[in-house]
């Protein structure tokens, strides 16, 4: 099971989130209790190995937006969350890095249908750590989709046997409060979703 670990902003957290078997690692870079600068982000990804995928996280911004903090950051994957149209990913295919798809259950849910490389199926509200009905996307998807929402080290089995996801992502669900990490909910999850 793939795992992506988001919104992490302290660099004791990505040495647990690496150490514990992360496969990729998100910095939001917008409107967020998670924010971090494109400059936080860039100390942040030079600790992560290049097995372990760094991925920056925007919700509306326009491409050029994103593109400028992408390349600041140094981040090796660009997730978009909200209504981005098909030429908002064109316009970043030539970054070279990997683009992904975060929509809710409601959205096309065919993974490549606007270029991206793989999806995201979250929450209607990203972010919040809220759970829904993971079992509404089973078997739904195409190709290669994480689930987010409302995932935390207890319930993530459960979620996964709903949904039938290829990998799974994290945020809320690893946090003490909105936007604290916690280093021993990070290697719980991490086991728990493993275990899978
Ligand atoms: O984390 C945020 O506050 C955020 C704000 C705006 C867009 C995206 C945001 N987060 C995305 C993620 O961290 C994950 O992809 C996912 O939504 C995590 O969900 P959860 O575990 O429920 O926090």
């Amino acid at each position: 099971m793939y795992v992506k670990i988001c919104g992490l902003s302290e660099p004791e957290h990505v040495t647990t989130a690496v150490e514990a078997g992360a496969d990729a690692i998100g910095f939001v870079m917008t409107r967020s209790p998670r924010r971090v600068t494109p400059e936080r982000a860039a100390e942040l990804a030079a600790q992560v190995p290049p097995h372990v995928l760094t991925v920056g996280v925007f919700r509306g911004e326009d491409p050029e937006t994103v593109r400028a903090a992408a390349l600041a950051s140094g981040v090796r994957a660009v997730q978009l969350h909200g209504r981005h149209p098909h030429a908002d990913f064109t316009a970043l295919k030539d970054l070279g890095g990997l683009l992904v798809r975060a929509v809710d259950a409601e959205a096309d849910l065919r993974c490549g249908a606007y270029d991206e490389d793989l999806l995201l199926v979250d929450a209607p509200h990203a972010g919040s750590g809220l759970p829904w009905d993971w079992a509404a996307v089973h078997g739904r998807p195409s190709g290669h989709w994480l689930l987010a929402g409302g995932l935390t080290p207890a319930n993530v089995t459960e979620a996964v046997t709903a949904a039938a996801p290829w990998g799974v992502d994290v945020s809320s669900g690893v946090e003490t409060s909105p936007g604290v990490k916690d280093s021993s909910l990070i290697r719980a999850f991490l086991k728990a979703a493993h275990s899978r």
